[in-house]
């Protein structure tokens, strides 16, 4: 089961303890699961988990400060992108309506991609992870929250220009199916209309910290960084 950290800081509100201690139970049962039958194992989680969503435009810069932050407080990376690629490309019974979905800039449903996120948390032995991409919708955040039983700790939104987004995305060079023109457009519309009120929502919580996603890699990251180390002696 996870164990609840022994002592925390101030700067986790008394609304995520309760909140937390509420769901261990769900978590607990979620996790045994898949895991024991994964592994073979009884894989007791020894801490409860702390979750960050990596929000953003195409483009922001969410996957590359991602990686800073593995490397600085080891959290472990989920990219919601990267998973569906991998369903895609392990020609799952998912993998056509993915490509299609992916190529049209619009978005797979929730319970395909939660799914995913799941099995992943659950194989994990971290406890601390960094969800990039999602919830694109509101439609994803209720669903993970129902099918997962937690809510993120901490919400970061990278804020950057419409036209500095079209540029790395365009410059990205990766072989994406929709690093083209067209489907960045989409892209954007989308986000624009449904993930931005998913934003809103973590801003009303109070739960969201606002990048300013311009400037070199490393000016980007002097933003985030903070962020964690706040967050570090409570989390472990
Ligand atoms: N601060 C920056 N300045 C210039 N280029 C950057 C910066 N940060 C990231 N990039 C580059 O921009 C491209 C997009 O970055 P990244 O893949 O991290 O964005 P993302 O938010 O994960 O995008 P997507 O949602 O499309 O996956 C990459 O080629 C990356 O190397
Ligand atoms: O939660 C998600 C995340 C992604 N998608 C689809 O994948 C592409 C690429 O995602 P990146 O995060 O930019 O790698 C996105 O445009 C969606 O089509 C999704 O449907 N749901
Ligand atoms: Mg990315």
């Amino acid at each position: 089961m996870w164990r609840r950290v022994a002592s925390l800081s101030s700067s986790i509100s008394s609304s995520f303890l309760a909140q937390t201690a509420s769901r261990l139970n769900t978590w607990e049962s979620l996790t045994t699961g898949i895991a024991q039958q994964a592994k073979g194992v009884i894989a007791p989680k020894e801490k409860t988990p702390f979750i960050t969503f990596f929000l953003g435009g195409p483009g922001s810069g969410k996957g590359t400060q991602c990686i800073k932050i593995v490397e600085t407080f080891g959290f472990a990376h989920l990219s919601a992108g990267d998973l569906l690629r991998r369903e895609i490309a392990s020609k799952s019974a998912d993998g056509a309506m993915i490509l299609n979905t992916i190529k049209e800039g619009k978005i797979v449903p929730s319970q395909v991609t939660v799914k995913l996120i799941q099995k992943e948390m659950e194989l994990s032995d971290n406890h601390k992870f960094l969800i990039d991409g999602f919830p694109r919708t509101e439609e994803n955040r209720v669903s993970f929250e129902r099918i997962i039983g937690v809510e993120p700790n901490v919400v970061l939104f990278f804020d950057c220009p419409e036209e500095e987004m079209v540029k790395r995305v365009l410059n990205r060079n990766e072989g994406r199916v929709d690093d083209n023109l067209e489907t960045i457009k989409k892209r954007l519309t989308v986000f624009q209309a449904l993930s931005l009120p998913v934003i809103n929502y973590y801003s009303e919580r109070g739960k969201l910290y606002t990048i300013k996603a311009i400037g070199t890699e490393d000016e980007i990251f002097e933003q985030v960084r903070p962020i964690f180390a706040a967050f570090e002696q409570t989390v472990g």
